[in-house]
């Protein structure tokens, strides 16, 4: 049988690649690529898992995740399964010889270049942000560039990066603004419930993420009304079982004809009081409050739309 094999966000050296060290045991087999978009769309029988971040302390949410969630395939073939917190500690690193006062350009992911917004400002203020699709790359390409004169660059990343690119060197250690910058990543397998494949053992956290999308808003109404929907969520006898409560609200433009109309993503939480709650039962409670929120868009004139649990963990 062929090893399970995870997808992430590359090349070598970012930090998602680091999370996924952390969640998967050895024998897995790492796959890089491009973007997080490309990450889940190497998800098939091949790649049954992947590992995408979904917000920073520091600079909030990670945009590019939420977007692919909304792909239909998120819910149907894909499935967020876990979680996982990485303590982020930035580097700023140069070729050798490199000198703080000469860098006119700072290159980064745009996460990292926003959690380090204050050091940049106050510490490199002359320097050029220049986003790429991940710190690692942003190292990287010091060493492409790098034509034996050209010193005046800088990439944000994580120290690990200097043993992965031989050729560069820190200049400055913990760049980021405020100590307890940390970004929580989200573990996505092809199954909604079978047992994962060689990761570690992970915790049941009693939480869900629902997306919710309305197509035929009755005419007065351009955006959905959150209140209800939160009302259904937490009004049903399996929901109160399991203590259910709304943890975080995000939304995204739904990128259809109606203007300002939004995919709203609802990420539940149940008692951490009430030890006995199993997986099974947490998605049963979870899938009952997801039907309730169903009949109440039904009832509130919704023709078109989808409420579906795009994953429990
Ligand atoms: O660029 C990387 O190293 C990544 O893994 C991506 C990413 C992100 O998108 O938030 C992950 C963790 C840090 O917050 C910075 C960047």
């Amino acid at each position: 049988m062929s090893r399970p094999t995870i997808a992430y966000l590359g090349p070598e050296g970012t930090y998602t690649h680091q999370a996924a060290h952390d969640v998967c045991a050895s024998d897995v087999q790492y796959v890089a690529k491009g973007s997080i978009r490309e990450v889940f769309g190497a998800l098939d029988e091949s790649v049954t898992l992947a590992l995408v971040p979904l917000e920073n302390s520091t600079y909030g949410s990670v945009v590019e995740t939420y977007d692919t969630f909304r792909d239909p395939r998120m819910g149907s073939k894909v499935f967020v399964r876990s979680e996982h917190v990485l303590a982020i500690q930035h580097c700023l690193i140069a070729l050798p010889g490199t000198r703080m006062e000469e860098i006119t350009r700072i290159i980064s992911h745009e996460q990292a270049l926003g959690q380090c917004a204050e050091f940049i400002r106050t510490k490199l203020p002359k320097a050029k942000k220049v986003s790429v699709a991940s710190t690692a790359l942003a190292a990287k390409s010091l060493l492409d560039e790098f034509d034996g004169t050209h010193k005046t660059s800088a990439a944000i990343c994580s120290a690990v990066c200097i043993t992965v690119y031989p050729g560069l060197e820190i200049l400055s250690r913990s760049v980021q603004d405020g100590p307890a910058n940390q970004t929580r990543f989200l573990l996505l397998h092809t199954q909604r419930l079978d047992p994962l494949p060689l990761t570690k053992p992970l915790d049941l956290y009693l939480s869900a993420l629902i997306r919710v999308r309305v197509e035929a808003p009755p005419s007065s109404k351009l955006n959905l009304d959150l209140s209800g929907i939160f009302r259904s969520l937490v009004a049903t006898p399996a929901t109160t079982l399991c203590s259910l409560s709304i943890r975080h609200v995000n939304r995204r433009p739904s990128l259809n004809a109606i203007p300002f109309n939004d995919t709203v993503f609802i990420e539940l939480e149940g008692g951490h009081d009430r030890p006995a709650v199993a997986l099974d039962l947490w998605y049963s409670a979870v899938i009952a409050g997801v039907e309730r929120v169903r009949h109440y868009l039904q009832d509130s004139g919704y023709i078109e739309g989808e409420v579906v649990c795009i994953g429990s963990w």
